[in-house]
């Protein structure tokens, strides 16, 4: 690894591989065995570079999923008891050769960290397949925990309505939205709203990857009986993630009876996606119908005041009411600068807190905003495909859900190779992972798009002119 310091000190990346051993040990009892062994026993420890752990990750699929779902907690596990490291960096690609002793094999020697509550729950349902839906529920996950702002507030409605039983005039409830805003968080809250009104009720939540997985693998098994039996009989089935069986046929036929029976039988189906029905290319059109066929609510993102609200709810919940740790003009600073996603916001607030807790007092504005400088420089900087999108929907007064759509009307298909040509230019994305974000599109078609606007602008001013607006509005 030519750009990670030469790990010269033995002791050093010792201590370092240690320290990643008793990490490893804390995630497992946070997150439960299922969950670690599914997306984190197979991250490696490859070095400290500067004040960044690197971590490497088989594949490119985990790979993105571990930055978007469990960075920030990596980063406040590695910077925690006053470690230089400020940083964590997840590789992608096979390594064979490990830079440091084999982390994997250290026995943790310290403390773990981590919910006993939930290490306790999660044991149980080791031993006891019943408990088991319950546990993947995070208890973080409920209604009360969950702020409501005009961004969220049909599906909030929605999903009360659906947890709270009685004569709901719609299912499935579908909801949608960009990574980090709230819908698995929903999906659980319906999950222990409906299990404390019935606590003999049967529900199930899983993720659209693993009904894939465990559909695939009973196949094989050739015993695919208990896996229909089980969602079948569900009182309350919860699907999150939907889009990621697109192009999966017999997932998305087993998926499909799944979810008539379900309905059929007047048993609430919730299901949520990255988007709305009609975009899930590669689901076939009579699921793609059937999963509109209730109510499809949309969460958009959090505005400023909900962005704030939702700060000061998970101070409270963390029982810092008294600002002690975390002052207002901080918590104002945050809510104004984290705009991304609400994941990103309480990623935020951590390092915040882990900071000031280090230092054992509150700290300023200029504190917090170095604390966060590359949080904010990555964030000012990072020009996401999703941002780009939206700028250019918006540009061309279109809907963004066209940006991802089959639609070829002139006026849709050209902001959409704009926006594409755009994603090239203005993010690290490669082809086949910007036309992932357009709907699910081949790689050549977003090459085609950027050659087409490269030949567009070299002969139309106009074009040109509108691309370099363009540009500036997603540059600032
Ligand atoms: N309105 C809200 N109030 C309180 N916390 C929220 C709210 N919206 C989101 N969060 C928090 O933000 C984090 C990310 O939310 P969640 O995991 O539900 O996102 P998601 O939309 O399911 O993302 P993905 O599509 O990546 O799975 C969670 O910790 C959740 O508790």
């Amino acid at each position: 690894m030519a750009s990670l310091q030469a790990a010269s000190d033995v002791t050093e990346a010792f201590d370092s591989a240690a320290r990643w051993g008793r990490i490893r040990e804390a995630l497992k009892a946070e997150f439960g065995p299922r969950t670690f062994s599914s997306w984190l026993s197979e991250l490696t420890f490859v070095g400290i570079d500067h004040d960044t752990a690197v971590l490497n990750m088989p594949t490119a699929f985990k790979a993105d999923w571990v930055r978007s779902h469990y960075v920030e907690r990596l980063r406040l596990l590695w910077g925690a008891g006053g470690s230089p490291v400020r940083n964590v960096r997840i590789e992608s690609g096979v390594r064979t050769v490990s830079a440091v002793p084999d982390a994997q094999h250290i026995e943790a020697s310290e403390p773990v960290v981590g919910n006993p509550a939930e290490s306790a729950s999660r044991q149980q349902a080791a031993s006891d397949p019943d408990a088991q839906n319950a546990a993947v529920l995070n208890p973080r996950y409920t209604f009360e925990a969950f702020v409501v702002g005009k961004a969220n507030e049909l599906a909030y409605g929605a999903a009360k309505a659906v947890a709270e039983g009685g004569d709901i005039t719609f299912n499935p409830l579908f909801l949608h939205g960009i990574t980090g805003i709230g819908k698995t968080h929903l999906m659980h809250a319906i999950g222990w709203e409906f299990r404390r009104r019935d606590p003999s009720a049967k529900v199930v939540y899983m993720s659209a990857e693993k009904f894939m997985c465990e559909f695939l693998a009973a196949m094989r098994a050739k015993d695919t009986l208990s896996f229909k039996r089980r969602l079948r009989t569900a009182d309350l089935l919860l699907i999150d993630d939907i889009q990621f069986i697109g192009g999966k046929e017999s997932t998305q036929e087993e998926m499909f009876h799944t979810m008539n029976e379900i309905i059929a039988a007047e048993r609430p189906l919730v299901i949520s996606a990255d988007r709305p029905p009609q975009d899930l290319d590669g689901i076939e059109a009579r699921v793609r119908s059937r999963l509109a066929w209730g109510l499809v609510a949309d969460i958009n993102p959090a505005e400023y005041e909900l962005r704030l609200n939702i700060l000061n709810e998970k101070l409270t919940r963390m029982g810092f009411e008294s600002n002690a740790l975390v002052s207002e003009e901080v918590v104002d600073f945050l809510a104004r600068k984290v705009t991304g996603n609400i994941r990103e916001l309480e990623g935020a607030l951590n390092r915040v807190i882990a900071y000031s807790k280090t230092r054992g007092s509150a700290i300023d504005v200029a504190t917090a905003r170095q604390v966060l400088s590359s949080v904010l420089r990555s964030h000012s900087r990072r020009v996401t495909v999703d941002r780009i999108q939206r700028e250019v929907a918006e540009f061309y007064h279109i809907k963004l859900s066209d940006m991802l759509s089959a639609r070829r009307a002139r006026d849709v298909a050209r902001p959409r190779q704009i926006a594409m040509y755009l994603a090239k230019r203005l993010t690290p994305r490669s082809l086949p992972d910007i036309g992932k974000r357009f709907g699910g599109r081949d790689h050549t078609t977003v090459m085609h798009a950027v050659k087409r606007i490269e030949e567009l602008r070299a002969g139309d001013g106009e074009l040109s002119a509108d691309i370099e607006r363009l540009e500036r509005i997603i540059d600032c």
